[in-house]
């Protein structure tokens, strides 16, 4: 079992103490795989020049540099030449994304660049990073997380707002953080894993159909025989596993294909909240009720799975407060108006609601600093994958506008030239002008 870094095992707390994790990324959903979480990283991966991050061309595609051993080691074979800086290297899904997300700091930059010809390096990296990062977070607020949560629970809860507009959800007695449960809860969206990713050409041609484990830890295999092209059309077109009780095999005997001899990815799930020490389901239960209901027998939970589940649990575990977080929202059935079970979704909504209400620089403020005006929020509000795609996508010409799911009726393939895109003349400074 794989140990995540906790103040235990760097010897700052007793080592008989419950582990309490460290996490490397940044607190704020703030694009840190890109722009780094530790001070003075990012000089790194800067070009220095028209505020861009360093890239390099391999095959007539575009990734994060790897040009030495102080930039990224996103097309160094992490195993083999032991590079672990910078390492935006990890499952397919994330490198692939974080290839897109670096090649659109670059074009925002340039065309900052033209805009404002007199913004020097400094003015226009910033700026580029700036409306990245809310272009991301309009992303996953807006248009990822309102399909898992449900857009009408998100709005009740306060973690979206219900118009275009500006608001405020900055709460300074808010602290900011991240739970371990957040982390951990996540584990969850294994069972969606189709662990066969088919492939297609930019024609829509069948490819062929890969083995995505073996794509993990490997972000240099996007860069080579249009793999990032045939991935990229493949998962815009494929659906996710069903949201049921079953997982690939290949995630439950395989895990990270080829680079272990076999590993149980559910197993490991279920241990690490052991290892973290999570209270048990039933306290979970209690609290996402808000303690109106209270969890002691099995038959509590009536009203949150199949009696066969319950079955399977008394199976396992004697008493109800035997039972393991993972364990409990494995058997939950999906919550009404979402994709995620109660548990899950109450784990998610309690982090998110943390996160928008402690950041002050939250992108929808109209009064953090350096707050977008009104045209450009306009444009932030446009933001959509499919937009991203349109723009940085490998050899993506036309797209479904919601590629979160599935094309069909109402969503179905358009050219790229009919997917609205951030205008950014909006960012156009009427004192810098080509005469200087
Ligand atoms: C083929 C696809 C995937 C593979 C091969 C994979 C593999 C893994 C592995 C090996 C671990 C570490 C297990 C351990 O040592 O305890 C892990 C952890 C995790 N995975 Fe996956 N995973 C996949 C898909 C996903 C998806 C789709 C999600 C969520 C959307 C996800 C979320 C997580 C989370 C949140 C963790 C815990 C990370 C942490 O504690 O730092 N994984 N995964």
């Amino acid at each position: 079992m794989t140990r995540p870094l906790s103040f235990q095992s760097t010897g700052c707390v007793a080592a008989d103490t419950v582990p309490n994790r460290i996490n490397l990324a940044t607190t704020n959903f703030d694009l840190s795989m890109v722009y780094y979480y530790a001070a003075g990283s990012i000089q790194q991966t800067r070009a220095f020049e028209g505020g861009r991050l360093k890239v390099e061309v391999v095959e007539d595609g575009i990734f994060p540099s790897a040009a030495n051993a102080n930039t990224t080691c996103f097309l160094k074979e992490a195993f083999k030449t032991g590079c672990s800086r910078n390492v935006p290297n990890g499952l397919i899904g994330m490198n692939m994304f974080i290839v897109w997300v670096w090649r659109f700091h670059n074009l925002i930059a340039d065309t900052l660049a033209k805009l404002n010809p007199s913004w020097d390096d400094e003015t226009l990296f910033n700026t580029a990073r700036d409306i990245n990062i809310a272009h991301f977070l309009q992303i996953m607020f807006y248009e990822f997380y309102t399909i898992i949560l449900g857009r009408e629970n998100m709005i009740k809860e306060g973690i979206i707002g219900c118009d275009n507009g500006f608001r405020d959800p900055y709460d300074p007695k808010v602290l900011p953080g991240l739970s371990t449960e957040f982390g951990y809860a996540a584990r969850w969206f294994h069972i969606t894993q189709d662990a066969r990713q088919r492939m297609y050409d930019k024609n829509n041609n069948f490819i062929d159909t890969v083995a995505i484990i073996n794509y993990s830890l490997r972000s240099q295999n996007l860069a080579f025989n249009k793999t990032m092209e045939g991935l990229a059309h493949g998962i815009h077109i494929q659906a996710a596993a069903a949201f049921d009780d079953t997982v690939h095999p290949d995630l439950a005997d395989l895990g990270l294909g080829g680079l272990q001899r076999s590993f149980d990815i559910l197993t490991a799930d279920l241990s690490k909240g052991r290892y973290f020490g999570f209270a048990p389901y039933s306290q979970y239960r209690d609290f996402c009720t808000d303690y109106t209901i209270k969890h002691e027998k099995f038959e509590d939970l009536n009203y949150l799975m199949r009696p066969s589940k319950i079955e399977e649990l008394q199976r396992v575990y004697k008493d109800l407060v035997d039972v393991e977080l993972m364990a409990g929202i494995w058997s939950e059935n999906l919550m009404e108006g979402a994709w995620v079970p109660p548990t899950i979704y109450c784990i998610i909504v309690n982090q998110l609601k943390r996160s928008v209400a402690s950041n002050r620089h939250w992108y929808e403020r109209p009064n953090r600093p350096h707050a977008f005006t009104e045209a450009q929020f306009h444009e932030i509000r446009k933001a959509s994958l499919a937009g991203l795609l349109c723009a940085v996508g490998d050899g993506i010409s036309e797209i479904q506008p919601q590629v979160f799911l599935r094309i069909g009726p109402g969503n179905n393939k358009m050219g790229c030239e009919n997917i609205p895109r951030l205008d950014l003349t909006a960012w156009k400074d009427p004192i810098s002008d080509s005469r200087y």
